[in-house]
């Protein structure tokens, strides 16, 4: 009995990312849920799904509270696709992923030279309509290198070749730009609080810039790489006529090549940088959720080197440890070892792979499982 009192006094928040390919934040928080309450029925769960501003960010705001809006906008290749921004009160959460990012690439075929920002551009043109004063702009799982050029096209700069015609869209065009004129950008972006909520804090150009880093996972050959970062080069450089010598400054800022270099242009219209995951804990409300609980569970599909660096689960690890509440981690692989994990303050991380070695049913059947390692967390932790 006396157990089952200290049982029903303990809270946990679960404040996961998806398990891309096979969970979505909201679904592993359910299963999750589901899980620990096999084991101990009482138990208080908040549930905070997470994001770092790339794919999945609006999902999370949605799942905080936030309205989810719907609009037409131009895909990578400028076919049009529905993308969703979300909204409550005067801030809007935008993910340009929603409109430029790799799910969104017709048939799922690379177009690392032309894939264009222009619909991320668009989107937040309409939380401009829809009257947000405060932007957090989510980058992040972009199929682009365009610099943000097309984001800056779609907000009413103009981006000329020679002939004084628009550049051809993606980073690719770029390498034709002659001149710049950012006077007919959209001035609501002059009055707004502009939030760039970065996955990465890449420069724009260069050995860790957009190209060289990103581009590949986005189709990007070697030659393709090097004509991007060389198109992107030579952007920056005439940008710097347009805007001024604060555009090179913006060029090799932490951010300015997260998702091909939209940062870069975010930073032109004022974007202030923060980390995505903290920039999205502090939109979700996570303190005050921390505050209520005592464990935390944290996780996204892979926790590996990446994680540590500034993905989901290390920001959440490190805010919860400032707080003294312990943290531990689902996730669908592990790739880190238990020291590491410790020094990301993460007490113990649980993989579905421990449960059932054959990743393709890790996958197939996730939920089920993750039940199943929530159920041991349970065991380990709350009882
Ligand atoms: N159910 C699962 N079982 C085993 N491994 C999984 C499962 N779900 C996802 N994964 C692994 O996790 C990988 C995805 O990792 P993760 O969810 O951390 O996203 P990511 O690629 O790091 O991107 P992001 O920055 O958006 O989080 C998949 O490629 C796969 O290897
Ligand atoms: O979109 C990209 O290029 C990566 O997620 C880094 O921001």
């Amino acid at each position: 009995m006396a157990d089952a009192a200290v049982h029903s006094t303990r809270r946990v928040l679960v404040a996961a990312d998806k398990f891309k390919g096979s969970l979505t934040a909201v679904q592993v928080a359910q299963r999750v849920t589901a899980g620990l309450r096999l084991v101990v029925p009482d138990i208080e769960v908040e549930a905070l799904p997470v994001a770092d501003g790339g794919d999945g960010t609006v999902d999370a705001a949605v799942a905080a509270g936030f309205e989810r809006r719907e609009v037409r906008v131009a895909g990578p290749l400028g076919e049009e696709v529905t993308a969703a921004f979300a909204l409550r009160g005067d801030t809007a959460v935008v993910e340009m992923a929603e409109a430029s990012g790799l799910q969104r690439l017709p048939a799922g075929v690379f177009a690392p030279l032309t894939a264009s920002t222009y619909g991320s551009g668009e989107l937040l043109r309409a939380a401009l309509d829809a009257g947000a004063r405060t932007l957090v702009f989510g980058v992040g799982g972009s199929a682009t290198t365009d610099g943000g050029a097309g984001m800056l096209a779609a907000l009413g700069a103009r981006l000329l070749d020679a002939h004084g015609e628009p550049v051809p869209p993606g980073g690719g065009g770029l390498a034709e730009l002659a001149s710049a004129d950012l006077s007919g950008l959209d001035p609501r972006l002059a009055e707004v609080e502009l939030v760039l909520a970065s996955d990465v804090d890449n420069p724009l150009t260069g050995p860790k810039g957009a190209p060289a880093v990103y581009g590949p996972q986005k189709g990007a050959s070697p030659d393709d790489v090097a004509a991007l970062d060389a198109a992107l080069a030579h952007y920056a450089k005439v940008l710097e006529t347009a805007a001024g010598p604060k555009a090179a400054e913006y060029a090799a800022s932490p951010g300015a090549g997260a998702a091909g270099g939209i940062g870069y242009g975010a930073l032109l219209l004022g974007a202030r940088f923060r980390p995505g995951i903290e920039v999205m804990l502090d939109v979700l409300g996570f303190a005050p959720a921390l505050e209520r609980a005592q464990l935390v569970i944290t996780g996204e599909g892979s926790l590996d080197e990446q994680t540590l660096h500034g993905k989901a689960p290390a920001g959440v690890a490190a805010a919860a440890r400032a707080a003294d509440k312990e943290v531990v981690a689902v996730c669908g692989r592990l790739a880190l070892a238990p020291e590491v994990l410790g020094r990301a303050g993460i007490r113990r991380a649980y993989a579905l792979t421990d449960l059932e070695p054959d990743v393709a049913l890790c996958i197939a059947e996730a939920g089920p499982i993750l039940e199943r390692v929530a159920a041991r967390i349970a065991r380990d932790f709350l009882s």
